[in-house]
């Protein structure tokens, strides 16, 4: 690692700390790239793809998920030299907690939207963001190259529907690199240089904007200097929690990991001080050096609180114990992810799991899967519930198999959300329905041209299963959806229970609005036949409320041997077929005399609002 021990006095006027806001896909990690290039940060040969999205999911995916921050060394046309501080943000709805962190280490954004697209929802619900933490907007329009560029139509767009003056939007094409000199220079004269109330000579007050684990480092911890210095060797406090460390390592990444001796006010910059977790760090906290603290800390962030919940199990139980060590591994790096040991009658041991939306889930689950090799079994997504139980109690419920006998709750409460939608008004009908559905009040409805804007409150529970993906067909991909909580309303929610074969299956419980219930019940029975291969007896299949059957299908009884139709001859082929259905065994579950095959348990739950 190289050495520099200049940076501690850059000056404010010449430090410049932003992050970049958009809607997914219009091209942010693009330009953060165009910037680490143009500014020198990375020689041609070491930009591998895409230098901010570096987890391989984040770039199968295309979406950016743990914010990352690079420093870019600018000089600018009037010959000064500065200090250019990106903070990049996660693009998607389940990390908007995230993106509001890493947004009040800055001073300014730069507003990318593309030029073919226009705003899309998390551009709102980005920009608010931005706003609320009252930074400066550089607006950018990007992909310009695109034929179906229309830059003059956008920024109009922007006026309208974000209230914001575009007049002065820099155009550009981050994939050409068109227009990149003149964002650099947007930076250093339209954003404000960060502020220091107290200076360089005041106590230390640091914010820890984001941690996370490094395998030859351990936890590395990035921080925002307000006042003071932080240099190396120092003891310092987290005023949160206070715990003690001492620094031993103070650094900037360029991207790469520059050793320094000192950050300053304003700089952004990371730590090492021997911290054992990554849950040992609370985002938000205040850093201040022991010996001679800051008077008042830095108002505080509230952690991120797990909003969906499901039962993660190892389709072979042998795997839990590598389930467990996988899921700390996890974990050392995203706190928002919890979980606790759970047992299900039919599933035997596993975990009870909270994600922060149902994208972290799958982002969870598929890593799971992937980097450690584990076949699961994910139990129905569920929200979290509130109930006050007639005895007056108050108690959180996570998952919908341990709901507690009926006539001991006096009131369940579900969490609601705000959504916003935006869509071409093509499929303005087919959304609506979509939202109507699912229990949705609509409260906005305006058009910007031919682009509808609609927003709706909705429950969560409506939401968790498969909004997203009928959202999508519904719009062939077209329409935009972003949401944030809104709190808890009191619902008239039943427990659905499904029993195959007469045994109940937990893992298929779930709480339902009463007026749902039948239809759902019917979905599921319905879902469960199509699932559930033949067995060599008839199999009954039903949704219940309490002790009523609500809805029933049956799945005939298998009356054919499987390799009868290879008649007699092939000796291969019937194997083939044999051990194909081997294979399929393992992927199974017994429920009684029943065997369910794996997927059944996820596509259930698909509700068909065709
Ligand atoms: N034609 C054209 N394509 C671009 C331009 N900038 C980005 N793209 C493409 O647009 C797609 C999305 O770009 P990204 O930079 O990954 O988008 P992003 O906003 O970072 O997405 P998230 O990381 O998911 O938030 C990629 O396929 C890029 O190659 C541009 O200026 N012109």
């Amino acid at each position: 690692m190289a050495r520099m021990s200049t940076n501690s006095t850059t000056p404010l006027s010449h430090i410049r700390n932003f992050s970049i806001v958009a809607h997914i896909d219009h091209g942010k990690s693009t330009l953060a790239d165009r910037l680490i290039q143009t500014t020198g940060g990375l020689a041609e040969r070491e930009m591998s793809e895409q230098v901010l999205d570096n987890m391989e999911i984040e770039r199968e995916r295309g979406i950016t998920i743990k914010a990352q921050t690079v420093r870019l060394h600018y000089q600018a046309n009037n010959g000064e030299k500065y200090v250019l501080n990106l903070i990049d943000t996660p693009g998607h709805v389940d990390f908007a907690y995230e993106v509001s962190r890493s947004l009040s280490a800055c001073e300014g954004s730069l507003l990318v939207v593309d030029a073919s697209q226009g705003v899309e929802a998390q551009t709102l619900a980005n920009v608010y963001q931005a706003i609320d933490n009252n930074h400066e907007l550089v607006t950018v329009l990007n992909k310009i190259d695109l034929p179906a560029a229309e830059p003059d139509r956008i920024k109009e767009q922007i006026e309208e529907v974000i209230g914001i003056d575009a007049s002065e939007a820099v155009l550009i094409s981050a994939k050409t690199g068109l227009g990149i000199p003149d964002v650099l220079e947007a930076i250093v004269h339209k954003l404000p240089a960060p502020k220091s109330p107290g200076g360089e000579k005041a106590p230390l007050k640091a914010l820890l904007v984001d941690s996370w684990y490094d395998t030859y480092l351990g936890v590395m911890v990035l921080v925002r200097i307000i006042d003071g210095v932080l240099t190396k060797g120092q003891t310092i406090r987290m005023m949160g929690t206070d715990a003690k460390y001492q620094v031993e390592r103070v650094g900037v990444l360029t991207p790469k990991m520059v050793n320094v001796d000192s950050l300053g006010p304003g700089e952004i910059g990371f730590i090492t001080a021997s911290i054992k977790e990554v849950a040992d760090t609370r985002v938000g906290d205040t850093i201040t050096e022991d010996k001679r603290p800051t008077a008042q800390a830095l108002p505080g962030f509230k952690p991120a609180q797990p909003v969906v919940f499901c039962g993660l199990f190892p389709v072979d139980a042998a795997d839990f114990e590598d389930l467990r060590a996988a899921m700390g591994k996890l974990r050392l790096n995203d706190a928002s992810f919890s979980f606790e040991m759970e047992s299900s009658a039919a599933l035997g041991f596993g975990f009870r799991c909270g994600f922060l939306g149902l994208l972290h889930l799958e982002i969870i689950q598929e890593r799971l899967e992937r980097e450690f090799d584990l076949d699961l079994i994910a139990t129905a997504p569920s929200v979290v519930y509130q109930l006050t139980m007639t005895d007056g109690s108050e108690r959180e419920l996570h998952n919908p198999a341990d709901m507690p006998d009926v006539v001991k709750i006096a009131e369940i409460r579900e969490p609601w959300i705000k959504a916003t939608i935006m869509t071409p008004d093509d499929y303005l009908g087919g959304i609506l329905k979509l939202c109507q559905d699912r229990r949705g009040i609509q409260t906005e409805l305006t058009y910007v041209g031919t682009r509808a804007m609609v927003t709706y409150e909705l429950p969560l529970n409506e939401v968790v299963f498969d909004f997203y993906d009928r959202l999508k067909s519904i719009s062939k991909g077209y329409a935009s959806f972003d949401y944030h909580m809104e709190g808890y309303r009191e619902g008239n929610l039943v427990k659905m229970s499904i029993l195959v074969n007469g045994e109940p299956v937990d893992a298929l419980s779930m709480l339902v609005h009463r007026t749902a219930a039948e239809k759902r019940g019917r979905d599921m029975c319905e879902r469960l036949k199509e699932l559930i291969p033949k067995h060599m007896f008839k199999i009954p299949i039903q949704a219940a409320i309490g002790g009523n059957v609500i809805a029933r299908e049956t799945i005939s009884a298998l009356r054919k041997d499987v390799t009868a139709k290879c008649y007699g001859g092939d000796a291969t082929r019937k194997r083939k077929l044999l051990d194909k259905q081997k294979e399929g065994k393992k992927r199974m579950r017994q429920f009684g005399k029943v065997e369910i095959p794996q997927e059944a348990f996820i596509a259930a739950l698909k509700m068909g609002d065709e």
